[in-house]
């Protein structure tokens, strides 16, 4: 446990930081990697996550931990289905194997894939043992999680004849998607997304490709917030860039109604601050971004501002059902918080509750947003080290902002 609180006078009024590589990108661009070692890698991501497929990728043995980690998990079924010499057991924490992959396992298993249960059908942990994959079209739902189909696409280029892959449904996480397949082309696949069908060609060999990783936009909206709570005027952010393939750049869009202008220069960003008067109502969908869900619900709740958020159906199976942990959390600081299976409602109290204990459920996220609490009162944050799962530097970082920890 960790107890936060904010000493304004430690902040500069300038600063700079560098985010390391977005993990998204960074396990995509390793299994892309190890199929086709042409590819090499700038700016990697430190995450928990990353270090994890890249043991994984390296190491010969039998029995995979793959821990907390969702995309090692998801993307290394479809590449030991497609890879494995002998049959491996692919497993990861508790929580990892309450979140389901059968959509995945039984797209894998109609191409010719040997993968079965373990445990509970439909979850972790996976036996996975050698096998052919010859059929080149596939079927699968797309509202559950985008991840499955992103381990299909990574493995794609593989098989003899590629891939058609059709997409059933709505497409959640759409923006991962195209990250994937704009990832692809820039490594030199065949790649062609239109609508519900995506079709990556067979490729044997890429040209020598040397690929810079842009830094992780997710973390990136814990420093916008804690930008605009300081009273620093300005700060540079480092390596981003103007096109991204991250859909959770659409921070830069979200926090111009807080009066943040983000402007870029050469690979950094450069966020100043304008007098605007904040929204006092927001009503947000992020079906395309989930993972900025509990950023912007704790902005929401520090600036005391109501908000109205849909689009969060695939919270309940991340690292923790996150839309219920955000309601518990937010209760105890003075909030008012209904929720449905893909909604969370709340109204912020007008001064917040002091020295909570904040429960962290071995969610990263809870603990980054959260910890943006401290900017208004003292906070206590339950197992700090989950930030270690997407953001190692956080603390450090916060610290910038005048966020200290009390002894
Ligand atoms: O492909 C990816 O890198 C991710 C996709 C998203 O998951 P879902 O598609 O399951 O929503 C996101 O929440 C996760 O943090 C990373
Ligand atoms: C949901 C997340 O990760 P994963 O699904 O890869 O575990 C996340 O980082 O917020």
């Amino acid at each position: 446990m960790i107890q936060l609180s904010f000493a304004p006078s430690r902040i500069k009024s300038s600063d700079s930081l560098k985010i390391s590589g977005s993990k998204s990108e960074s396990n995509r661009l390793l299994i892309l990697q190890s199929l086709y070692p042409e590819i090499s890698l700038q700016n990697l991501s430190n995450s928990r996550d990353t270090l994890v497929l890249q043991e994984v990728l390296l190491s010969k043995e039998r029995i995979i931990d793959v821990g907390h980690a969702g995309t090692a998990m998801r993307f290394l079924t479809a590449y030991l289905a497609l890879n494995t010499k002998t049959p491996v057991i692919l497993q990861g924490s508790n929580r990892m194997h309450q979140r389901p992959i059968e959509v995945l396992v039984d797209a894998l298993q109609s191409l010719g894939a040997k993968i079965t249960y373990l445990n509970n059908q439909g979850y972790p942990p996976l036996k996975i043992e050698p096998s052919v994959i010859t059929k080149g079209e596939v079927y699968l739902k797309a509202s559950v999680s985008s991840q499955y189909i992103t381990a299909l696409m990574l493995i794609a280029p593989k098989l003899n004849n590629g891939l058609k892959i059709n997409l059933i449904g709505k497409i959640t996480s759409f923006p991962y998607l195209t990250m994937t397949s704009q990832l692809m082309k820039q490594a030199g696949f065949d790649v062609k997304f239109n609508n519900q069908v995506i079709r990556v060609f067979s490729s044997k060999s890429v040209s020598s490709k040397q690929i810079t990783i842009e830094s992780d936009w997710t973390s990136a909206s814990y420093i916008y917030v804690a930008f605009l709570l300081s009273s620093m005027q300005k700060l540079r952010l480092s390596l981003y860039f103007q096109n991204s393939k991250q859909g959770d750049a659409y921070v830069v869009k979200f926090f111009k109604q807080f009066g943040i202008i983000t402007s870029y220069y050469e690979n950094e960003l450069i966020l100043e601050k304008e007098n605007v008067a904040f929204p006092k109502h927001l009503q947000l969908d992020l079906i395309q971004t989930p993972d900025l869900a509990q950023t912007f619900a704790v902005l929401g709740l520090v600036l005391g501002i109501k908000m109205d958020i849909k689009g969060l159906s695939t919270l309940k199976i991340k690292e923790t059902d996150r839309i219920e942990a955000l309601k518990s959390e937010m209760e105890k600081l003075g909030a008012q918080v209904k929720t449905t299976v893909d909604t969370l409602k709340f109204t912020s109290p007008t001064s917040l509750q002091p020295n909570q204990l904040i429960r962290t459920y071995q969610d990263h996220r809870m603990a980054m947003a959260f910890a943006l609490v401290a900017f208004k009162t003292s906070v206590k944050i339950e197992a700090p080290e989950v930030v270690e799962k997407s953001y190692p530097n956080f603390w450090r970082d916060l610290q910038k902002f005048g966020i200290q920890e009390l002894a």
